[in-house]
């Protein structure tokens, strides 16, 4: 608040008293200040607000001193999803008090609070989640809450050690949460979230960053916090026990969301510690440039996704669940094995699966439907639609029984078909509720005694209105004579002007209009009171019996939830069964071992693409890699465009396809299991965040080459091309004999650098591969096979040809190369002895040191010329030995 607009504060009406008052408590919001029919804005915020919505900016005052800006009550909701979308943070000031029955000014409080990781934003997509976070650190252990409110999904986790809260980013950078809590005081405030260190891309791209007071982060604060609204005595059960930063993260969340009032939240019933080692990891880097969930770059159409690519799902919970297994692949066999059986008896089965899935058609998404009748935002449809959902589940059950693998079977018998919250729900609503509480209708017949009563009496009341309607147009001979309705007069008779004359005189004139006038009676008058007091009680009764529902319903949320999940489970690998069996997918073989072996395997992304839009066949290819005894390490090397990229995507993809349970698009697939997958692909759009793109290169190549184990896959691509050529050569040659020697990770290597090709000479677990080119006379044709050996020569220059470069410079390259290649092929040579340790020894021979160190120890300027020609002589006899 400016000087001058505190100064105004001491002169202000008593609405702008209250105005600032839940501004000082809610300093950090847009206030949404309710007057009247309006939500209006004032001072900066108006000015804000104005400009972001394009809104127009008026003043509350002739001189213009109190900027101010309002949209109408009952189309904000569109205002205040752009606002939350932009990362703004909402207060609703509310009026508490009906402005018919106050005198004097009605109070006005600040009823809810609207954020970005609070607020349920209805276009949000049904595989999407809408994740608020909130990140807490203590010596030497960094910790990580997550929570859906649209779903009640809650979790945390640990990051102990040196890189704690490097941990903490990356899995920030591949949740994606649209809000991130963080402690006021905290280091983390100052130091990382302001975006500072190079791996921070996680942060940048988080919206809004809250920060919540210091003192919300303590365990005694939050322990019992979360204890009470989990009613348990011990968080033990949650996986929480020994975990206390994790509990201190999940608690600033839940304190957030009392604090912001955002209702009753029964759906969040409970956390859940997770472990990302439990899990094949996949680093924010990798999940972006594989394309797993999002295209590379924001904006582009979603169809290059892996996600898009496999989502065959039926529900909505099927959806966000491959969604969250791609990001999170399995990394235990016994895990793999149970969902692969189950596929694999799915696909087997067109009839039984074909069932399973119709099954689920009616199922909508149970999750979403429940946190609104916990928010209290479900009206009488929502809540029939839930019960629609419901009354899917028993023919869920009956089609998963049909089948014998041991997960199925798993699934069957503990699903919760949840028959009993069914019936409740259609035994109390109408079977077409209306959409409003007010229009009355919403609770069944037969429910309530005397809500049914009350219903009888209105219904007679509105049958005698027709017949005083009737009586008093034969009465008075006006035809035209109405008995009607509305809310401030109440029943009245109305009459047109041209007709008043014949009014007779027991009429009390209500109200006159420019074409009618309209009249009471004492009769009128008596049935009015009856209709509208049945009306009134019968509107409480329904709203007490709903409210009743509601409850029963929030009491079931934990069965519910979990039948959800599965739900999602069954939905997931009914997909997966359903893609394997469309596309002709094959079953892995997963094993405890260091290989990766595919025999002719298809990149399943680009394959699809090229079938819709009939850009020809996709060429297979094979790969075979073992850590232990090799080849562990491929060099690829081809022509641009020759489809190496692809090749190296393919292989990554399949790994989390299949440790994700899913079928393959091979031959065949044999995988020891992959702990972690590393890559370091093409140019990234770092650039344009400010970032040489040779920096973040070499900071995710570091990453990789620090943490990577035997049983990590590595893909790198071009690496080294973001510097001079022989720095980037020299570096991308220590980078493969590190991870050949040292490491020993399955790696395929793409590269530009021909001259890597020699290090098969020496290396013994490295292979090289080729894509393959024809050359014809017209210029070269692309195979898209693999095959062994290495790339004959580069065809860069071609591919330009290919490009449309002209002639002259095409030909001037050409003579250029050549020169290069000569002297190129001299400097290669010497390098490779450099490489070779031994010959690096010949040049320090203990003879040679000995001459060496004779020549430091000689004084040079006290030595006479005699002297110094004895010496040589003596040096020179040393040396002939
Ligand atoms: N096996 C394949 N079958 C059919 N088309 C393929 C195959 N592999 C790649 N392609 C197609 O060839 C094109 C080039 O592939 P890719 O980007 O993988 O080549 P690259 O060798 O990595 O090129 P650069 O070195 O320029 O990055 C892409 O359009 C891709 O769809």
């Amino acid at each position: 608040m400016t000087t001058e607009m505190t100064m105004d504060a001491a002169a202000l009406t008593p609405v702008m008293r209250q105005y600032f008052a839940a501004k000082e408590q809610y300093p950090d919001c847009l206030m949404f200040c309710r007057i009247g029919d309006f939500y209006e804005l004032f001072y900066e915020d108006a000015i804000l607000v104005a400009r972001e919505l394009q809104l127009t900016l008026t003043a509350r005052d002739k001189e213009k001193k109190q900027p101010m800006c309002g949209v109408p009550y009952h189309a904000a909701e569109v205002y205040l999803q752009r606002l939350l979308r932009m990362g703004y943070r909402i207060a609703l000031c509310e009026q508490m008090e009906d402005p018919k029955t106050v005198k004097t000014i009605v109070r006005r409080e600040v009823t809810r609070v609207l954020t970005p990781g609070t607020a349920m934003d209805p276009t949000l997509g049904a595989e999407q989640s809408n994740y608020l976070a909130s990140v807490y650190m203590k010596a030497g252990c960094a910790a990580l809450a997550l929570l859906d409110l649209s779903t009640g999904e809650f979790r945390a986790t640990e990051f102990a050690g040196a890189s704690a809260w490097a941990g903490v980013v990356d899995e920030l950078g591949r949740v994606r949460p649209v809000e991130l809590l963080y402690s006021s005081g905290g280091m983390l405030g100052g130091v990382n979230l302001a975006g500072e260190s190079e791996t921070s891309a996680g942060l940048e791209a988080i919206r809004t960053k809250t920060a919540v007071e210091d003192w919300v982060f303590s365990a005694e604060y939050v322990v019992p916090l979360l204890r009470n609204h989990f009613r348990v005595h011990s968080l033990d059960g949650m996986g929480l026990g020994g975990h206390e930063a994790a509990a201190v993260a999940a608690g600033a969340l839940l304190h957030y969301i009392q604090k912001t009032k955002q209702g009753a939240v029964e759906h969040v019933d409970g956390v859940r510690y997770y472990e990302r080692s439990t899990c094949l990891e996949l680093d924010a880097v990798s999940v972006r440039n594989l394309e797993l969930v999002e295209p590379l770059f924001s904006g582009e159409s979603a169809q290059t996704t892996l996600f898009y690519t496999l989502d065959a799902c039926c529900t909505p919970m099927g959806k966000r669940l491959l969604r969250a297994t791609l990001l999170r692949p399995a990394h235990e066999l016994v895990e793999i094995e149970a969902r692969l059986e189950a596929v694999g008896e799915a696909m087997a089965s067109l009839r039984l699966r074909e069932e399973l899935r119709r099954s689920m058609d009616g199922v909508l998404d149970l999750e979403r439907l429940l946190a609104r009748v916990a928010l209290d935002s479900a009206g009488p449809r929502e809540v029939m639609a839930l019960a629609g959902t419901l009354g899917c589940l028993p023919g869920v059950v009956r089609a998963v029984g049909a089948f014998e693998a041991r997960r199925w079977q798993e699934l069957g018998e503990s699903f919760d078909a949840l028959e009993d919250l069914h019936a409740l729900v259609v035994r109390t609503i109408a079977e077409e509720p209306p959409v409003n509480f007010s229009d009355g209708g919403v609770i069944r017949v037969g429910v309530d005694a005397e809500l049914d009563e009350l219903r009888e009496l209105s219904r007679s009341g509105r049958q005698a209105l027709v017949a005083i309607e009737e009586r008093e147009r034969a009465r008075t001979g006006i035809g035209s004579l109405k008995v009607r309705f509305n809310s401030v007069f109440g029943y009245y008779l109305e009459v047109t002007k041209a007709n008043a004359k014949a009014v007779p005189a027991d009429y009390e004139r209500k109200q006159t209009l420019v074409n009618a006038e309209r009249f009471t009676t004492p009769e009128l008058k008596e049935y009015e009171a009856k209709i509208l007091t049945a009306q009134e009680r019968s509107g409480e009764i329904e709203r007490r019996i709903f409210a009743e529902l509601r409850a029963a319903l929030l009491a079931g949320a934990q069965r519910m939830r979990a039948t959800a999940r599965r739900v999602a489970e069954i939905d997931m690998l009914g997909c997966f069964a359903h893609l394997a069996a469309l596309r002709g997918w094959v079953k892995p073989t997963i094993e405890d071992s260091g290989v990766l072996e595919f025999v002719q395997a298809r990149h399943p992304v680009v394959e699809r693409r090229m079938e819709e839009s009939g850009a020809g066949r996709f060429v297979p290819n094979s790969v075979y890699l073992d850590a232990e005894v090799g080849p562990a390490v491929m060099l690829i090397t081809g022509p641009n465009m020759g489809g190496k990229s692809t090749y190296l995507r393919q292989a990554a993809l399949l790994v989390v396809m299949a440790q994700c349970g899913c079928f393959v698009p091979a031959e065949r697939m044999r995988l020891g299991l992959v702990d972690r997958i590393y890559t370091r692909i093409g140019a990234s759009d770092n650039v344009a965040r400010g970032r040489s793109t040779f920096m973040v290169e070499m900071t995710e190549t570091a990453a990789i080459l620090n943490t990577a184990t035997a049983r990590s896959l590595v893909l790198l691509d071009e690496m080294g091309r973001g510097t001079a050529t022989y720095d980037g050569l020299s570096l991308a040659w220590a980078t493969v004999e590190h991870l050949h020697d040292r490491i020993g990770a399955r790696t395929l290597f793409a590269t530009h650098y021909h001259e890597l090709t020699l290090l098969a000479d020496r290396l013994t677990r490295l292979k090289n591969l080729r894509v393959t080119v024809k050359e014809t006379a017209t210029g070269i044709v692309f195979l898209h096979t693999v095959e062994a050996g290495p790339a004959s020569k580069s065809y860069g220059i071609e591919v330009a040809r290919l490009a449309g470069l002209p002639a002259a410079v095409i030909g001037r390259a050409r003579e250029v190369l050549k020169l290069h290649e000569r002297a190129e092929t001299q400097q290669v040579r010497e390098s490779v002895a450099v490489a070779e340790p031994k010959m690096q020894m010949t040049m320090f021979t203990p003879l040679s040191q000995r001459i060496v160190d004779r020549l430091e120890a000689a004084d040079v300027d006290g030595l006479t010329p005699r002297e110094a020609l004895n010496l040589l002589a003596e040096l020179q006899r040393e040396l002939k030995g």
